[in-house]
């Protein structure tokens, strides 16, 4: 049955603004569940010309994302970027990509790039970093926030161009777009006719112009001087020397395309797992009965010592507290929008070409049917048969790979193995290493409270920060901490050096 569009439901809209008004950019998803709560799993609504269907059902999200993928796969273009669909040719940012030939060229070599870097454990890298990571919790302690980012972005550098020290520029690099493509950004994302004023009297198109060229500059100096370094042969094997020694074989364009293409993976791995590592650690400080039990298992299972990606199937407390986490804390909560390429009917409604679907996971994540208690940590629901989401065996459940918050369909996640990899080798070495607390006030002796509601409003969202403590578990495993990071270092130095020493070897054949 065909009807019409308006009868989809949905808050009232008024002329042109549609509903802009009183949606709030902070924390917009409990605004878009609320009226969830009001006009169902699926309803539309408008923002300055915008058309949107917010849907909150897993299983439509599943009919129309996943099963008519044809029609809805592509993305809606962010206005405070240039062209971000790459709808002329840009080739930048594979994740904003409409569905055109530079996303379907680009899915495919970053699939396989990292495919391959999963299957080799990641060449040591997750491992190596996590050692670092502890090391740093025991030398500067009140940085953890930090800490715990630059770890995930210096895993991304290594693997990208071998190179841990460009970390901190790469999460520079990595703030400045999601600001920049949030809704909660740059005002002419929401406003969007402010972007089309003149330049001069235009400040937000002036500093996405810098924003961007630093940016492209600094992709482009990578591969650079990757290509420099392979010709002096001081160049380790990476992401990036791969690409250049398979160029002809491999479909992508040329050095712009990429040098983005990489630097887009770089920079994609950074907020999304440091979000992630963020909550795990307010979960074991709010519940320290689990961080207990993640202990004792990890204990018992390694025998004393760090847990290692090995040791994944001997650890389902620590996984469920994990997937657990991201679903309690969801760092995409709003989900990723696609958009329909053409006028389809569902379910009688139609929904037109242009008009974005909004797989709002924070609906999905706390759906008292599949999560009951959802507003509450509870890791057994994946470990005791009881409950809808146990699944065995637990050698393998649970997992977060599948889970919503990864998207949908042709747009899915392509960082979701790494993503789990890196959860379970960082939390499983915290919890190994350290009992995590609240801090206390030097003067009243009181708990500093840390806010579990406080984060920004940003696609991927991070907490304000927040203070707490790392206590060895004890002063033997301090020791151990410090020397494992100190010989793992010592190792890489090595390995770099031999490397280097043997170019004029390499150079000769
Ligand atoms: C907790 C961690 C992460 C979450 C929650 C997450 C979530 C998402 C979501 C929701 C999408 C869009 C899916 C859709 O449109 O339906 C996406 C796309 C993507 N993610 Fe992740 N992600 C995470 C980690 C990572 C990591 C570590 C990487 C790589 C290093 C990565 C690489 C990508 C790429 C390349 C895309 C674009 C896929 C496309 O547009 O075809 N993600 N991710």
């Amino acid at each position: 049955r065909k009807v019409r569009d308006d009868e989809l439901p949905g808050p009232t809209l008024l002329p042109y603004i549609g509903r802009v008004h009183d949606l709030p950019i902070q924390y917009m998803w409990l605004k878009f569940k609320e009226w969830a709560d009001i006009y169902g799993p699926i309803y539309k609504t408008e923002m300055l010309g915008a058309k949107f269907i917010v849907v909150s059902d897993e299983r439509i999200a599943e009919e129309l994302l996943v099963k008519r993928a044809k029609n809805f796969s592509d993305r809606p273009m962010v206005r405070s970027l240039f062209d971000s669909k790459s709808t002329h040719g840009s080739m930048e940012y594979l994740p904003l990509m409409g569905k055109n030939q530079y996303w379907a060229r680009q899915r495919r070599a970053t699939h396989a790039s990292l495919t391959e870097a999963a299957n080799a454990q990641y060449y040591g890298v997750v491992n190596h970093e996590v050692k670092r990571w502890l090391h740093r919790l025991i030398t500067e302690p009140d940085k953890f926030c930090d800490t715990l980012e630059d770890m995930a972005s210096k895993v991304m550098c290594t693997l990208t161009w071998d190179d841990p020290s460009l970390s901190e520029y790469n999460t520079k690099s990595a703030w400045g777009l999601l600001t920049q493509m949030s809704p909660a950004g740059p005002i002419t994302n929401v406003m969007t006719p402010l972007w089309s004023l003149p330049l001069f009297m235009n400040p937000w198109k002036r500093a996405e112009i810098k924003r961007h060229d630093e940016q492209q500059a600094w992709w482009m100096e990578r591969l650079q001087a990757t290509r420099s370094k392979m010709e002096q042969g001081v160049q380790r094997p990476c992401f990036t020397r791969q690409y250049i020694e398979n160029s002809k074989s491999q479909k992508l364009s040329g050095d712009y395309e990429v040098s983005s293409c990489l630097g887009m993976l770089a920079l994609v791995g950074v907020f999304t797992v440091g979000g992630p590592l963020n909550y795990f650690l307010m979960s074991m400080v709010y519940h320290p009965e689990w961080l207990a039990r993640c202990q004792k298992e990890i204990d018992e299972a390694c025998g004393g010592r760090m847990p290692t990606l090995d040791d994944s199937a001997k650890l389902p407390t620590l996984r469920a507290c994990i997937r657990e986490t991201m679903r309690w804390k969801p760092n995409v909560p709003t989900g990723v929008a696609h958009e329909a390429e053409e006028d389809e009917y569902y379910r009688g409604y139609l929904i037109e070409k242009g008009t974005r679907i909004l797989p709002l996971d924070w609906a999905f994540l706390r759906n008292p049917i599949k999560y009951p208690d959802p507003d509450n940590f509870r890791p057994e629901r994946f470990l005791e048969p009881s409950w809808p989401t146990f699944q065995a065996p637990l050698t393998q459940y649970p997992t977060v790979k599948g889970m919503t918050s990864f998207g949908w369909g042709q747009r899915a996640c392509l960082g979701q193995t790494l993503t789990q990899d890196e959860m379970l080798a960082a939390c499983g070495a915290v919890c190994w290493g350290f009992n995590l607390t609240f801090k206390t006030n030097a003067v009243t002796g009181e708990e500093i409270h840390i806010p579990l509601n406080k984060s920004n409003s940003l696609l991927i969202v991070k907490p304000d920060p927040y203070e707490m403590a790392f206590v060895p578990r004890s002063e033997e495993r301090k020791q151990e901490i410090i020397e494992q990071w100190l010989s793992a270092d010592a190792k890489d130095a090595a390995e770099r050096a031999e490397f280097a020493n043997g170019a004029e070897k390499r150079r000769c054949m």
